[in-house]
This record gives C-alpha cells, structure tokens and sequence, in this order.
C-alpha cells in the first residue's frame, strides 16, 4: 500500500517524460518499477551521446520514443531514445547574436514537448516551436516587450494547450515581472499576467492588479515618473493542476532588494516572492500565498512547485509542496492558497517560525537592515537552502526529496557612498556578500522529508555545495547526480546507496526515466550549470569540475552493454607571465571590476572557475592585452559563448587583466592549500603543544600570498599570541580541542574586523582557515622558521 494516494495526474502516461517535471504535478516521478531496489546493483551503460565544452545542468524529455534535450545556448537535440543516434539538432542562434542577455547566463535548463512540437525558450527570449520529427521551427515569437536587461534560463511548460514562459533579471533590472502563455498549436499571445503593478493592465486582471496596488501605497513610480522598482521575476517554477484548471506560478524578489528605496511607504509589495494561482485559458487570478512579505533579501518563490494529494488530520488534501531559497518547506492547500504547515529544512536564522493562523513569518529583526549598523548574518543567503534543482516526490513512500544547502551570508544596509569589503549588490541598495565562508556554510545534503509530519525522514551529506536535481521512481528508488561525477541511486526509504556510476564530470541536472517496448531505462546529462557552476564556485573548489571535462548523456538499463573511453584532464598549469609585478592596489581594483560587471556570474567566486566556463587562471589569454581585449570588449570568441563587454574601457580591461594575473600567480598554491584543508578537515590527533611557539604562515588571500609570523603560547589547552603581518600585530586567544586550535583576534586595519583562525597540525605543518570577516575566509599554511 503506497503512503500517501496516488494522483492520476502523476501517474498519467507512464512510459515517457514529456515535460520538465514529467507532468504537470512537478513530482519528478514515475511508476516505472522495472528497474527496483533488488535489481539495480546490476544496472549498466546503454548507450551514451557525446556534448561539446560547457553548460549542461539541464533535464532532458522523452516523447514519442525520442530524447530531447538542450545544452549550453539553446543547442537542442533528438536522439533515439533505444540508441541513443541523433535524429536532429536546432541551435537557437543565441550565440551570434551575443546579446547581454548571455552576460547572465550561458543557457537553459530545459525545454517542454507537447502534441508533436518541441518548445523552448532562448537565453535572450525567443521563444520557440519546432517539430518533433524533423526539428524544423514550426513558430517563433519573441517575449520581450523592451531593452530592460532580462534573460530566460527556466524551462518553459505546456500545460493546458499553452506554452508558459517567464525570465529572469529583477537582480539587476526594476523591470516589471510577468509570465506569457503562448498557443501551443499557434504561437500567439494567450494571456500576460504581471506580478507587480504597472500602467498597463490586463482587462482579465484589473482584480489582480487591485491586490497588488494596495500593497504598495506609495506606487511603484518615483516623481519624474521612472520605474522606481519592480521585479518578481518568474524564472523557473510553474506546475498546473488539469482538474482545478489552474497554473502556479512561483513568483521572485523584488527590485531593488532594499525596500525602502523599492517601496517608500511600505507594504507587502504582491506578488513578490508568492506563488500565484491563475487559470489557465484566461491567466485571470485566483489565489496567492506571499512567502517574504515586503521581501528585501532576493528571497523568491521560484523554487518547484510538486503537486500531491496527502492525508494529513484524517483528511485528503490537495496540497502544493515547496521547499523555496528561505530554508522553510511549505504546505499549502492548493485549492484556495490556504497556509496548511512550515518547517525548516535546513539553517535558518532570518525568521524563527511561520505563523500557524497567519501563514505569516516571524522574522529576526536583524534581517530588515534599513539604518542599522553592521552586517547580519542571514541563513540562508540569496543561494538560498533550495534553488531550481528539482524536488522529488514518490507517493509509494510519501516523502519529498530535496537538494539541500547550508550557504550563510553576510547582509546589511548600502554602504554610504559605496564600495568597501567586496560586496556585490551595492546597486540593490543592499550591502550583500553572498559568498563569504561562514562555518557550516557551504554544505549541501539530500533531504527526505516527510510533508505530513514536516520533519526529516533520513538525510545524506553530499560533497561539494551545489547539489544535483533529483528524479523518483516506482522501484523504491530515488537518482540524484553528484558535484563529484557520481551518478547515484538510493533506497528511498532510508538513503542507503543501492548503485551507483562514476561519470567523467559533475552532475546538475535532474534525471528521467522512460520506457521503449517494455525497457525501462534512465537518462541524466552530465555536466554543471548555474549559479553552483559561477559565482558560488568556491564550495565546489575541491572537486573536478573543468567546463572541458567530457559530458554526456548517459542513458541506463538492465541489460547495457556500453562504455566510455577512460579520459585525463590535462594538468592545470597558468600561463608563463615572466614580466608579472605584484601590485595589491591594482589587484583590488581589477577584483571589484571582475565582482562587479557579470565576470563572476560564469568565471566564479575569486576567478575561480566552477565549470560554466574557462577558469581565466590557467588561460594563456591573460597575458596578452590585444587578445584579451578582442575577446572581452569586441566579442572575439563569441561563436564558444563569451558575449562582447562593450562597456569595458580599455583601461579597466588592463586592470581587470591585471587581477587575472594576479590569480594566476596565486592559484598552485592556493590549489594546492586548499586540498591540504579538505584533508586537515579530517579528524585529527594534534595535542595542544604541537600548537606552541613560532611558525611562518601564509594565507591564500584572492590577491595573492600573504605572509605572517605566528608565536603562539599553550597552557592547558588554552592558546594565547600574536600574530604580526606587513599590515600591523593582532594579539589572539582561544583554545585546542578535538585536535583543533581556534583562536581570534580584533584587527583595525583596513577597517575593524575580528580575524579567527580554526587550525590544525599534520606532518609537521600547521593546515586550516584564516577567516577574515566580510573579506571571506582563506586557506592558511604554517611551517617552523
Ligand atoms: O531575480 C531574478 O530574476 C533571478 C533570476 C535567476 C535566473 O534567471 O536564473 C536567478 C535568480 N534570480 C536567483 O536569485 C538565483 O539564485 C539564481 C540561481 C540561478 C541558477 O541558474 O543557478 N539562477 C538564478
Ligand atoms: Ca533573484
């Protein structure tokens, strides 16, 4: 007997997987069983399809005995699905046309199927149908009304005969959100719906627009008339309910973060971060539920919405199931939007608890920043404790399984006047270090909750901090793929792992399954993507995740017979810069270029890179100022998906260049330090002496190799010194436990900042972090003099 009853929505068709989350309840499940716990440990290769370099976290379909897919920027695919031989491909052209859009995004995650086409949406908003047998383009439209900055990574879905399409941008634009039904069959426009207030209004949705309007009581509009704000962008999450005829839509954060500058006057500025019900011929509303009321904090609902029926109280409830960036994992009745329960699913220090007859959040008063001094350290960050990486649900064990992260960040008011200690979202009127090492940061894990109980059924810690989607199926089974290239199935009652495939490269995208003449097989696309694979670098740092690794799709069954040539990496060496001088000052200021104008968002954290594109630190490109600048400012290498920076002047593209090498420099020992710290993250036997008296240290700063001389004294296990830098003396104390040494100190230089260090001593030498407030947290090494 399954635990919770089984919607015939979920189970509907069984053999294939024609839409992102297989149908419209977004449960990312099948019944298929042939392949079941007592079975899979033999599960082989059945076939596998070779991608070139880059951006591949997407999901594929499977439809009419074909799997289609897109990777990196809209290049779209049919192949057999028995076979795995390409029957077509369509390139969306998104490349040489190299509009900005691309400066935010390398691609989408997926595409959607429905009678006989295949839909998608380019990164730069066409939208598009093609023909499944041929992939010849049966409609194009474009989704844009204006030239605000936007960009469409989400899937796009069918449902109910309409192509549902959103984008993204409110984290750099105060462009007004909104979601566009197309006609399936003829491509024009159905229904808009906008989901913040704006002069034009749908005739359907004049209600709709009341409701905003009344949450924003001094308008969106400042004096001379502009945009003052806006956002609620719809960037991934729609599912539909066929009986109740309705589409939700999961609703983003507002623009700018900061209300005060946003919405003057205050309120609970609809439908930003809420899910919204609206039907689905007319897009008319219905319902809403606000998540972050007044949200300034890029708190969204856009993460999955899954569809179930639960028995919960002794009654059958139609509920909508959503574990969003805010670390809470909701419940709410889908019929009429109706709070129904909340739990946290991971750490959460922004809100204590959501109010059981409000459905409203307890928030921590630190977390609104208007005029308050410091930093607040918020849990989760704007990475959030889910992003779009799918949920799974199985009604044969009544649990919902989420990709989980811990991600900390530092927020406060902006900074009078700008600039300061790297933050990144100054423009969003909003000091915001997104990345900034915090301990228990930067974990990820795979979470079965149980959405009746709202409490953790089992839980497995993942490596890295960008977790795969993940895929349930009717064998008892639940499949996730690793930042470490495993691909993994599990017992989805305990966790246990069943089997498991170990693929050249990390692993993003959700999994499906399907069945051709009776075979069950599995297919997962190998590769990474999104903000794990750029910005959020650094928690991936110690695993292989190279945009040159080979990806795959790689599809599975009982009876494969298939395999993949073994592959090596080429060592990473920077380029030979023998003319290189050291210059912090120029460094600094080639950092916040890099920080600041969209470099990060694909080439990572600290020019690290996290495998949407090249890790500039080992590119021959840097050393030469004419190449670099025809590939960065004149679009040189546009055709690979670099778009052109026109804005760049060529003395920032010196400067900016000057801050590549400069991580060049760093980057073997800083590579090399980082793996001496996930091994020093390991137990250790360090005794308090081995601590005591002189060592020279070095700190992996993003600038390059710091110096330091550390005399530390040890009495009992309480550990007192000085450590003196070329910056000035910082006297520190703590104590040794468990083999570890963590002491701190207050520093003034550059501004007042507590700097803790969390050692050990392996082989001789001292191996740990160096953590330095808003400045982030570096690996340290020590040796004896
Ligand atoms: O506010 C927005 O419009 C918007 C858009 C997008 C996007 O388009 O992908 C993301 C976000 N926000 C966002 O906050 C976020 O964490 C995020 C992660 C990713 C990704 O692809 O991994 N996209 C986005
Ligand atoms: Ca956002």
């Amino acid at each position: 007997r399954p635990a919770q009853p089984i919607d015939e929505q979920t189970v509907a068709n069984p053999d294939e997987w024609p839409s992102w989350g297989r149908t419209g309840t977004e449960t990312h499940y099948s019944p298929l069983d042939e392949i079941d716990a007592g079975n899979v440990d033999v599960l082989k290769l059945a076939w596998h399809f070779d991608l070139e370099p880059g951006y591949s976290p997407s999901t594929p379909l499977m439809a009419e005995g074909k799997v289609f897919f897109t990777t990196g920027h809209s290049h779209i695919r049919a192949l057999d699905a028995v076979t795995g031989k390409l029957l077509w491909e369509y390139d969306g052209g998104t490349r040489e046309r190299a509009t900005s859009a691309l400066q935010m995004s390398w691609g989408s995650k997926g595409i959607a199927y429905d009678a006989g086409h295949v839909f998608l949406v380019t990164t730069d908003g066409y939208v598009v149908s093609l023909d499944a047998k041929t992939g010849k383009e049966a409609w194009k439209t474009y989704d844009y009304p204006d030239a605000s900055p936007r960009n469409s990574n989400g899937p796009p879905r069918v449902f109910g005969g309409k192509v549902i399409v959103g984008f993204g941008g409110a984290d750099i634009s105060p462009a007004r959100g909104f979601v566009t039904a197309y006609d399936a069959r003829t491509g024009q426009r159905a229904w808009r719906f906008y989901t913040t207030p704006g002069d034009e209004v749908e005739p359907v949705n004049r209600k709709a627009e009341e409701v905003m309007r009344k949450t924003w009581p001094g308008g969106w509009k400042k004096p001379d008339g502009s945009r003052r704000g806006g956002g609620g962008t719809a960037w991934n999450a729609f599912s539909y309910d066929a009986e109740l005829h309705l589409v939700y839509l999961g609703v983003g954060n507002g623009f700018p973060y900061n209300q005060q500058l946003r919405s003057p006057d205050g309120g609970d500025n609809l439908f930003l971060s809420s899910i919204v019900a609206v039907d689905v011929d007319t897009g008319a509303y219905k319902w809403h539920y606000q998540l972050c009321p007044a949200e300034q904090w890029d708190c969204t609902a856009t993460a999955d919405m899954t569809l179930a029926t639960l028995e919960i109280d002794g009654k059958e409830r139609k509920v909508l199931m959503q574990a969003p960036k805010n670390g809470f994992f909701y419940v709410i009745d889908r019929s009429n939007g109706q709070f129904i329960s909340a739990e946290k699913i991971a750490k959460v220090s922004w809100a204590e608890r959501i109010d059981r007859k409000t459905g409203r959040p307890v928030e921590n008063p630190g977390i609104r920043y208007n005029g308050k001094p410091g930093m607040f350290e918020m849990w989760p960050g704007p990475t959030g404790a889910h992003s779009w990486m799918p949920q799974a649900y199985s009604p044969q064990t009544g649990l919902v399984y989420v990709p989980v992260m811990d991600m900390g960040a530092l927020i406060g008011d902006a900074p009078k006047g700008g600039g300061g200690g790297g933050e990144i979202a100054a423009g969003m009127g909003v000091t915001l270090i997104p990345e900034v090492e915090l301990p228990g940061g930067h974990r990820s894990y795979l979470k079965a909750w149980n959405p009746v109980t709202q409490s953790e059924a089992w839980r497995v810690d993942l490596p890295g901090s960008w977790p795969g989607g993940v895929m349930a199926s009717g064998g008892g089974l639940v499949w996730q793929g690793q930042i470490d290239g495993k691909f993994v199935a599990r017992d989805a009652r305990t966790g246990k792992e069943l089997w498991s495939f170990k693929t050249e490269s990390p692993i993003v995208g959700a999994p499906i399954t399907y069945r051709v003449n009776g075979r069950q097989y599995v297919t997962v696309i190998t590769g990474s993507g999104g903000q794990g694979a750029g910005m959020q670098s650094l928690g991936n740092a110690a695993y292989r995740t190279d945009y040159r690794l080979p990806r795959r799709v790689l599809t599975f069954a009982l009876d494969g017979k298939d395999t993949i040539p073994p592959f090596t990496l080429p060592a990473l060496v920077p380029p030979e810069d023998p003319g290189f001088q050291p210059d912090l000052a120029r460094a600094q200021a080639g950092a916040m270029l890099f920080g600041t104008r969209s470099c990060i968002v694909c080439h990572g954290w600290n020019a690290v890179g996290g495998g949407a594109a090249p890790d500039l630190r080992y590119s021959p490109t840097i050393t030469d100022a004419a190449t670099f600048r025809t590939i960065v400012k004149e679009g040189g290498l546009k055709l690979n998906g670099m778009p052109p920076f026109p804005q760049f002047t060529d003395e920032d593209l010196e400067t900016l260049r000057f801050y590549l090498r400069s991580r060049a420099q760093a980057a073997p020992g800083e590579q090399k330090a980082l793996l001496e710290k996930a091994k020093a993250a390991r137990v250790s036997n360090a005794k308090p002496q081995d601590f005591a008296g002189r060592w020279n240290i070095t700190i992996q700063s993003p600038v390059g190799p710091q110096k330091a001389v550390m005399d530390l004294k040890v009495v009992g296990s309480v550990v007192t010194g000085i450590v003196t830098a070329e910056q000035g003396k910082v006297d520190v104390a703590g104590a040794v436990k468990d083999g570890r040494a963590k002491f701190e100190g207050k520093a003034s230089m550059p501004m007042p900042i507590t700097i803790k260090y969390d050692v050990t001593v392996r082989d001789g030498q001292l191996v740990g972090d160096n953590a330095n407030g808003p400045f982030g947290t570096f690996p340290v090494t020590g040796v004896r003099p």
